[in-house]
């Protein structure tokens, strides 16, 4: 039996580009998205894009950063201020619509203490970004981005994986101590080549455009390597045809040759 989905809710309906955080430290500051996305999008020539393709997004950081609240507050809009710790790994999904392709993102939340952590990084594989996540209260907690990282990308190719430092908690912290951190964090994200972000689950400062921005520069990648793969079939196809014509122009001329002897 054929299960039809609900329609995306209204408010993942993406029609621009989101917005980076801070210009210093971010994927690249575009305006909107790539013309080749826009043009693609319009005459609905995404490939897998929109169809059968979900994203993956990994979540990981610290134990007790609040990756797990930041989820929640995006997906559910909701916060709890009890800790629980997440054993292993949780999922939620979340459909948009970007330019009018329906699109998902599949939000994994990984354990961030020691003892699960084992079992947290079997899920790693195949992201196609990672979100590093710090407590702004806990610079300890930005020291150990760095050690995420690596375990994270020893499971995902780095040259194609879009990365995200987010400082979680931003309600806790004075704006003296948020400088500070924030000083740092920019230094660590750009090393990481990272876009950097502050939230706060509590309130939802920041929460939603964050969500939305990786949503964005997920899709808008997912587009450009669907039509590389066009662009390469095709390429693969030309260099077909010229050899396919070389031969029969080689054909040809055997053939004229022996007509002449
Ligand atoms: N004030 C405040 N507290 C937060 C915020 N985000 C999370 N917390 C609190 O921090 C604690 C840990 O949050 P979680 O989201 O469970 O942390 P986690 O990173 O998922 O933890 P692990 O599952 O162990 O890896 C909880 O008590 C939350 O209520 C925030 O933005 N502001």
């Amino acid at each position: 039996m054929m299960s039809v989905l609900p329609p995306v809710r209204r408010d993942r309906i993406v029609a621009e580009l989101s917005q980076c955080f801070k210009k210093e430290a971010c994927l690249h500051t575009r305006d909107s998205f790539h013309s080749k996305v826009i043009s693609a999008c319009k005459q609905q020539r995404t490939g897998t894009v929109g169809r059968f393709k979900i994203s993956k997004v990994i979540v990981v950081g610290d134990l007790s950063v609040g990756k797990t609240c930041m989820i929640n507050r995006f997906c559910k809009d909701v916060f709890d201020k009890n800790y629980k710790a997440t054993i292993g790994v949780d999922f939620e999904m979340e459909r948009f619509e970007i330019l009018g392709i329906p699109f998902s993102l599949q939000l994994w939340d990984t354990a961030g203490q020691e003892r699960f952590k084992c079992i947290a990084s079997t899920y790693y594989r195949g992201a196609q970004a990672i979100v590093i996540t710090f407590d702004l209260t806990d610079i300890s907690s930005l020291e150990h981005t760095k050690q995420w990282l690596q375990d994270a990308l020893k499971e995902n190719d780095p040259s194609s994986v879009l990365l995200f430092l987010v400082g979680s908690k931003k309600d806790l912290s004075t704006s003296s101590q948020y400088a500070l951190i924030e000083r740092d964090a920019l230094k660590v994200a750009k090393e990481m080549q990272a876009e950097y972000w502050s939230v706060s689950s509590l309130t939802g400062e920041n929460v939603k455009e964050f969500f939305f921005r990786v949503a964005s520069l997920t899709f808008e990648t997912s587009v450009l390597a669907e039509l590389e793969k066009t662009n390469a079939r095709r390429i693969g196809d030309v260099v077909r045809i010229n050899s396919n014509d070389n031969n029969l122009y080689q054909n040809t001329k055997k053939n004229k040759s022996k007509c002449c002897q």
